[in-house]
C-alpha cells in the first residue's frame, strides 16, 4: 500500500481536472491574446475558470482576480510593488508580517531589508498563531503593509484573519494574506474577512502545479511585476496558460461545493491518526484542534529524529515530510516549532502529515500500524531516548 501524507506541499491532481484541462493542450490551443478563431475560442473557458474563483472566494465583481504562475509569484509581487508604489515614492517604510511565514514572504522581506525597507516580524504564541494585540501594537503611521498568512502550512494553525483585517482597514493599512493553505480547506469569505490581497495556489487543492492567483480588492493599484503585454487587463504580463487556468478553476469549484462536509471527512480521519500517534508516550501534537485546518497535524515524537521518521515512513511507502518541502532538503531545526519556544532537540523531531479528500481509511488504518512500529523501532536505536530497563536482581540501569 502507498500512502501520500505531504498534501500541503502539493496534491494530486483531481481527475476530473484533468479532463476539464485536455481540450485546451491541442484542440483550444490557440493564444488567448490573437484575434483570430484559434485564440478566441478559449475565452469562454477562461472566463468560466475567473468566475470559479470569484464565486469560491465569495469576492465582489468590483475586486480583481489575477492569474500568477504560483502562489509564491503572488507574494514576491504584493511586497515588492508596494514597497515601488508606497515606500519608494511616499512617506511609508515599513512592512509588518510574522517569524513564521513562507519562506516566499520572509526571503522577499529580507530582500526588501537590504534595499532599506523596515520589515517587523512579529512572534506567536505557544500555538504558533499571532496574537491581534501584537499586530495592533506594532502598526505606525509608516505601515505600508501587513502581510500575514491565513493557515500555517506548517503546523495548519489559523491565524486571526478577521480580526487583523478589521483592524487594518480601520488604520487604512493595506493587508495582504497569504491563503495557500486555507483555500479550499477551509472556507475563505472575501465579503465576510477584509483583505486587500489574497494569494493561493491551485496544486494546493487538487489543481496543476505551476498557476497560483492574486486576488485584489476594489481594483486597488498595484504596479506589476511582470512587464510586457497587455495580459490580465495589464496587471499581469505573459501569454496566458489556458489549460492551468482551466484547470484551477475546476478545481476550486470542486474543493469548496461542499467544503464543510469534506472538511468534516478529512477531520474525522486526521483526528483519528492523530489520537493513535499520541498514544505514544512523549509526543505531543502542535496547536489545538478546533482552530486548526482539517487535514493537518505536526506532531514531535521525542527521541526520534524527523528525518530518520521521515526515511523509515518512506521504506513504509508513506509520503510525509517535516515542514515545507522548500526546507526540507537541510536538516534544520522545524522552524516553527522554534518559534513556539521548542528546544533545539524537539524541533529536530517534527513530523508533518497533510491528508486530502483522496485519504482513506484504509490508509489510515495502515499509517497507524507503520508509525506506532516506526517510533518502537527508531526509539531503541535512540540515544536521546535512554531506556531504563530492570534487571533480574531488580537493579536498574540506562541502556
Ligand atoms: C503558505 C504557503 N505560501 C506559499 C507557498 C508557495 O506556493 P507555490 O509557489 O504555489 O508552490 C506554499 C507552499 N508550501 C509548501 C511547499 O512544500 N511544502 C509546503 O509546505 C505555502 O504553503
Amino acid at each position: 500500500m502507498q500512502v501520500y501524507l505531504d498534501n500541503n506541499a502539493t496534491t494530486m491532481v483531481d481527475p476530473l481536472v484533468v479532463e476539464a484541462m485536455t481540450p485546451f493542450f491541442s484542440e483550444l490551443y490557440g493564444n488567448p491574446n490573437s484575434l483570430h478563431k484559434f485564440g478566441t475560442a478559449s475565452h469562454p473557458a477562461i472566463s468560466k475558470a475567473i468566475d470559479q474563483v470569484y464565486t469560491a472566494l465569495n469576492a465582489s465583481d468590483a475586486d480583481d482576480i489575477v492569474f500568477t504562475s504560483c502562489a509564491t509569484e503572488s507574494n514576491n509581487w504584493v511586497l515588492q510593488s508596494i514597497v515601488t508604489d508606497l515606500v519608494r515614492h511616499g512617506e511609508k517604510n515599513h512592512i509588518v508580517t510574522t517569524e513564521v511565514e513562507h519562506p516566499s514572504i520572509l526571503s522577499t522581506c529580507r530582500f526588501l531589508e537590504e534595499q532599506g525597507v523596515k520589515v517587523t516580524y512579529l512572534p506567536v504564541n505557544d500555538q504558533g498563531v499571532v496574537e491581534v494585540s501584537t499586530v495592533k501594537s506594532f502598526i505606525t503611521d509608516k505601515t505600508a503593509l501587513v502581510s500575514i498568512m491565513w493557515a500555517s502550512n506548517e503546523t495548519g494553525m489559523i491565524n486571526p484573519i478577521k480580526e487583523i483585517g478589521a483592524i487594518c482597514k480601520e488604520k487604512g493599512v493595506l493587508f495582504h494574506s497569504d491563503a495557500v493553505q486555507a483555500v479550499g480547506k477551509i472556507p475563505v469569505d472575501l465579503e465576510d474577512v477584509h483583505v486587500d490581497f489574497l494569494s493561493m495556489s491551485a496544486h494546493k487543492f487538487h489543481g496543476p502545479k505551476g498557476i497560483g492567483a492574486l486576488y485584489i480588492k476594489n481594483s486597488q493599484k498595484l504596479t506589476p511585476l511582470l512587464h510586457g503585454g497587455e495580459h490580465m487587463g495589464g496587471r499581469r504580463s505573459g501569454t496566458l496558460n489556458v489549460p492551468s487556468i482551466v484547470g484551477m478553476g475546476k478545481a476550486i469549484e470542486l474543493a469548496t461545493v461542499n467544503i464543510k462536509e469534506t472538511a468534516a471527512k478529512i477531520r474525522a480521519q486526521r483526528d483519528r491518526l492523530e489520537d493513535a500517534i499520541l498514544e505514544l508516550s512523549d509526543t505531543f501534537v502542535v496547536g489545538d484542534r478546533e482552530n486548526r485546518t482539517p487535514n493537518t497535524i505536526l506532531i514531535s515524537i521525542k527521541g526520534v529524529e524527523g528525518e530518520g521518521m521521515l526515511w523509515d515512513l518512506n521504506n513504509g511507502q508513506i509520503g510525509a515530510s517535516t515542514g515545507s518541502a522548500c526546507a526540507s532538503e537541510d536538516l534544520e531545526a522545524n522552524t516553527v516549532m522554534l518559534a513556539i519556544g521548542a528546544d533545539n532537540e524537539l524541533a529536530h523531531t517534527g513530523i508533518r502529515l497533510s491528508l486530502s479528500r483522496f485519504t482513506t481509511d484504509s490508509e489510515i488504518d495502515y499509517t497507524i500500524a507503520h508509525f506506532k512500529n516506526a517510533v518502537g523501532r527508531l526509539r531503541a536505536i535512540s540515544s536521546s531516548f535512554a531506556k531504563v530497563q530492570p534487571t533480574p536482581g531488580g537493579e536498574v540501569q540506562e541502556c
